[in-house]
């Protein structure tokens, strides 16, 4: 059992119960978070449980020193501990110093801004086919087709899956096992009983068990890849293909048990993600109505892509869908003045740093023009994270999303959206739209089915 940390040295925090704190910071954070920060300053302690102690921290100096500082001791893998049963103790996530290294070096390849090209008319294709099912003239949530796009994407270019009835089939479970974590409420249960492991019965009980037939599916798809390979098959382009052949320094290759571990990452990490922020956009552009204007009077014209481009940066700046990222400390150190004991976590938080006034004039403000011609300070604009542990996928998502949006803009008109801007509710490590992003379809623009414009920019 780990040694109780000392406290009374840490930045101050709320002091109340922690089950309050917990309640809190689960379900109202967006109120939570600027309320500490407000009350105690920019870098404040929360507690979670007695071996989470987690330094939030707002100013975007100190945020800079953490991406900076040195891996060694600024431990990302233990940080995201909580991630573990779902990812594996082997995903990129998970891991620290030379094993994260050699791992991510084996997977970067594979996400370099050129191949995401070669994917492109696969996501626009999936794309079309999505929104060419959505009702006219009648409000819906945009979220769960943006969820379902995004899994789609990562099936067929993630794992090179061509047969729509596998897709079909690899999609059910897997969305069972996500919406057994991302609930509100299995949130609470899950943080609770975490020192209760995965006994039957038990929340992480009901997570294993729903993992077990995504985990099967998901070396079936590992075996038949190698038994292709081994037959002397095409080449294929998918990730997983690359993944298979890719070999460290030693000349070793993944093992089932590394490609099983990274792939689940890659599910997890790069479809719920990419699908909230995508939700997001359309959540703010709707209640925009000049933003709305201009992204539809542009649409299909090569000039317009600047703009679309600002639109998806000030979206991931004011709704970033990963609210923060941990780093556990392994030995002291002095962060903002404050010296921190080895076994803290210290947590850059992306929701407070891109809402500091004096990097974004009225921060709550939704105004995509300030990125135009304007690109985002490295430190100042994190919704991938930073330093050396930054998105492996980010460039993926951020391709991802411009195709995606060109394709909505190129077939459908959406109508303005005079609600009130949807609240916050964390889905485990993401904040979406609690009312899954509704839109309305005003009519369509081209024939289901036509291609829209070409894309410009990547
Ligand atoms: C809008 C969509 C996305 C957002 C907001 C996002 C955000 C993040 C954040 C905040 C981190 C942690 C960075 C840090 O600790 O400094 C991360 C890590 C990671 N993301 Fe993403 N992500 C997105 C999409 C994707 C996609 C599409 C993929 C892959 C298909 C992906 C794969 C990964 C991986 C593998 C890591 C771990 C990197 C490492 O530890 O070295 N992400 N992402």
């Amino acid at each position: 059992m780990a040694a109780a940390l000392d406290t009374s040295t840490l930045p101050p925090g709320p002091r109340g119960p922690r089950l309050l704190t917990v309640a809190r910071f689960l379900l109202q954070p967006e109120r939570f978070i600027p309320e500490c920060r407000e009350r105690y300053g920019p870098l404040f302690t929360i507690t979670l449980s007695p071996d989470r102690t987690i330094i939030v921290c707002g100013d975007p100096a100190v945020a800079k020193e953490v991406f900076t500082g040195d891996p060694a001791l600024l431990h990302a893998g233990a940080g995201n501990v909580v991630l573990r049963p779902l990812l594996g103790a082997r995903s990129v996530l998970l891991l620290d110093g030379p094993e994260h290294l050699r791992q991510r070096r084996l997977m970067l390849p594979p996400f370099h801004g050129e191949r995401m090209r070669g994917y492109g008319e696969r996501m626009r294709t999936i794309a079309e086919r999505h929104v060419s099912q959505w009702p006219v003239g009648e409000s819906f949530a945009v979220h769960p087709s943006m969820q379902a796009i995004t899994l789609e994407v990562i099936l067929r270019v993630v794992f090179g899956v061509e047969d729509a009835a596998r897709v079909a089939q690899l999609s059910a479970p897997l969305r069972q096992l996500l919406d057994s974590t991302t609930q509100p409420r299995r949130l609470l249960g899950l943080q609770f009983t975490r020192s209760q492991g995965a006994r039957p019965r038990t929340p992480w009980g009901r997570v294993k068990r729903l993992m077990a037939p995504v985990d099967r599916m998901v070396y079936e798809e590992i075996a038949a890849r190698r038994a292709e390979a081994a037959a002397g098959g095409e080449p294929h382009d998918d990730i997983l293909s690359l993944l298979l052949e890719a070999r460290d320094e030693q000349g070793e290759p993944l093992t089932d048990l590394e490609l099983r571990d990274e792939l689940m990452t890659l599910l997890l990490a790069g479809h719920e993600t990419t699908a909230t922020a995508l939700a997001w956009t359309l959540e703010r552009i709707t209640r925009h109505p000049h933003v709305l204007a201009r992204l539809q009077d542009e649409a299909g014209d090569p000039a317009g892509a600047a703009y679309l481009d600002a639109v998806m940066t000030e979206t991931l700046r004011l709704r970033p869908v990963v609210p923060a990222v941990v780093r556990k400390l392994q030995a002291p150190l002095t962060f903002g003045g404050w010296e921190l004991p080895a076994g803290v976590n210290i947590a850059p938080n992306i929701w407070l740093i891109h809402r500091d006034p004096a990097l974004y004039p009225e921060p709550e403000a939704f105004r995509p023009e300030r990125f135009l011609g304007r690109r985002p300070g490295t430190y100042e604009w994190i919704p991938f994270g930073g330093g050396i542990r930054r998105c492996l996928g980010a460039s993926f998502a951020l391709y991802e999303m411009r195709v995606v949006l060109e394709t909505i803009l190129a077939q459908a008109r959406l109508a303005p959206n005079t609600a009130a801007a949807e609240r916050v509710t964390r889905r485990f490590v993401t904040f979406t739209p609690a009312d899954g992003g509704r839109i309305t379809v005003a009519s369509r623009r081209t024939p289901a089915g036509a291609s829209p414009a070409p894309l410009v920019a990547a």
